[in-house]
């Protein structure tokens, strides 16, 4: 029997276990949910297991809300958002602290995914004052054509669990800031992190009904999501295997949707490259979150020329990782969420060993146990390799060579992924012509980490519709409307 762990909080009241729905906070459904801390196995808290009928009065709620909502002043709207960044980073370091006990990540990243949140929160307040529409000049002297954005209506959000509150906050905040109300289902693994957007929303005074959070059965809560007609848009983050899934699901009603799915990112190095640069935004783009980020690198590509400087400073580096629970000072590799991430990790090395690749740092399990892993880098990695194509989601860097820009460009894009990618270069005619050719929707040019606010967060072709953040991200929670006012006159 797991022992429980009690969180040590500020505030304790942060460390929410019951659901928010309709502005009543309920423990309605089949039984509860134990979260576990991944580092230590211990139990830190038990969830409700809602179902169909608890997401039913959600949606319901929603939708009685919306009309008062959506009559809101942008500026009431965004207000209201940034008095709700204020409480989150009023209480950066306790929904930090609730982030790493239930997702294992070093309390460093939790800070930081937490100002993340609360920036998104800042940018989209701001975002709200801007929704701009169009005066058309018409073809007619008798009309006019004015052409405005409109909320779409009620929300529903499935967020996955590498980034419990920074998902959230990348959705909630657009839609808010729209017009929108919307519902909410954190992944099943970190429950507690989105469980506290609704507290804090309530507490920044955002009425009751706008905001639901809903903990509980994935395909029961996900069917009533994409099945209710009152759902006019859903926005997941997520595997590609399930945003299929819900995209098939929603097409019943024609629902809007965006996906931010899976990913294979590949690091591409140059000869030319600066190798110290090189290596230090690899171990960024790599090792983050333990390799458990969408748009951590999933394969080093690495040039001919320097090939064996670089696997050499990699291993060293990744030797010196400090992995253990992500509240001890220094750590900064903590355990994967669970044994199958472990497995999987493992499986990927044993391909890749099994035809022909090398490991020159890590490769097993760590001494600590669990799912702690050391984080482990491999050469001689050929494409046809289980890690060419499948997204690793752990920290296991494997370097495969090229010789040409040609060859780089078409190892790169030999996949269905296309989220993020990262270029190492000094050359600036190869900088625009391997960016351009690259078939994913973001780019890293000689940066390991290129995540903001301001700017699109998407990808193309496997990895989704839509984009997060920037002044795009609000238009997925828009619809446009086109009036012709006619009978004017000449
Ligand atoms: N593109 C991005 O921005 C982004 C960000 C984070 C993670 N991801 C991707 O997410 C994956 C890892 O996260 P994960 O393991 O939580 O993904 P997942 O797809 O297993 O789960 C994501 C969410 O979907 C829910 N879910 C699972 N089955 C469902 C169903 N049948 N109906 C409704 N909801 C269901 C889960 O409970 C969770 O809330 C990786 O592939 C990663 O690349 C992408
Ligand atoms: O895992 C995917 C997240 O989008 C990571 S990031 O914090 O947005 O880079």
């Amino acid at each position: 029997m797991p022992e429980t762990e009690t969180l040590s909080l500020k505030d304790p009241s942060l460390l929410v276990d019951a659901c928010l729905i309709g502005g009543e906070w309920s423990k309605s459904g089949a039984g509860s949910i134990e979260v576990n801390n991944p580092a230590t196995g211990a139990i830190i808290a038990r969830v409700p297991n809602a179902g169909t009928e608890e997401t039913r009065r959600a949606i319901e709620a929603a939708h009685a809300a919306f009309p008062a909502w959506r009559a809101k002043t942008a500026n009431e709207r965004a207000t209201l958002l940034k008095k709700l960044a204020a409480l989150v980073t009023e209480n950066q370091e306790d929904l930090a602290r609730i982030l790493t006990a239930e997702q294992g990540k070093s309390l460093a990243e939790a800070r930081a995914e937490v100002g993340m949140s609360a920036a998104y929160v800042t940018w989209f307040a701001e975002e709200a004052r801007r929704v701009y529409g169009d005066v058309v000049p018409s073809p007619w002297a008798d009309r006019r054509i004015l052409v405005t954005k409109e909320p779409v209506g009620v929300v529903a959000a499935i967020t996955p669990w590498n980034f419990p509150s920074s998902m959230i906050a990348r959705k909630l905040a657009p839609a808010l800031a729209a017009g929108c109300p919307i519902v909410i289902k954190p992944a099943t693994q970190t429950p507690l992190s989105g469980l506290v957007w609704g507290l804090l929303c309530e507490r920044a005074g955002i009425p009751a009904g706008i905001v639901s959070v809903l903990t509980g059965s994935a395909k029961a809560i996900g069917g009533e999501m994409t099945g209710s007609a009152l759902v006019k848009k859903i926005t997941f983050t997520g595997s590609t295997e399930i945003g299929k899934l819900l995209m098939s699901q929603a097409a019943g009603t024609v629902k809007k949707v965006s996906m931010e799915l899976g990913g294979n990112a590949p690091f591409i190095v140059f000869d030319d490259a600066d190798l110290d640069r090189a290596v230090e935004g690899a171990m960024l783009a790599k090792y983050r979150n333990s390799g458990q980020t969408c748009i951590c690198t999933n394969r080093l590509l690495v040039q001919d020329g320097i090939y064996d400087a670089f696997a050499e400073r990699m291993a060293k580096a990744a030797n010196a990782l400090k992995v253990g629970n992500g509240t001890e000072e220094g750590v900064v590799q903590g355990p994967l969420i669970d044994h199958a991430a472990v497995e999987k990790v493992e499986a990927h090395i044993r391909d890749a060993t099994a035809k022909g690749a090398r490991v020159i740092a890590g490769g097993k399990r760590h001494a600590l146990g669990g799912s702690f892993f050391e984080p482990t880098v491999l050469v001689d990695v050929v494409p046809g390799m289980a890690v060419a194509k499948e997204e690793t989601f752990g920290p296991l860097a494997p370097i495969f060579r090229f010789r040409d820009e040609a060859e780089a460009i078409a190892m790169a894009n030999d996949t269905e992924f296309g989220l993020a990618c990262y270029v190492y270069t000094k050359d600036l005619g190869r900088t625009f012509r391997v960016s351009e050719a690259l078939e994913y929707g973001m780019v890293g040019v000689n940066e390991g980490i290129i995540t903001t606010e301001v700017a699109p967060f998407g990808g193309v072709k496997e990895s989704g519709v839509g984009r997060e953040g920037s002044y795009q991200g609000i238009e997925d929670y828009l619809n446009t409307k086109y009036v012709c006012v006619g009978g004017l006159g000449a």
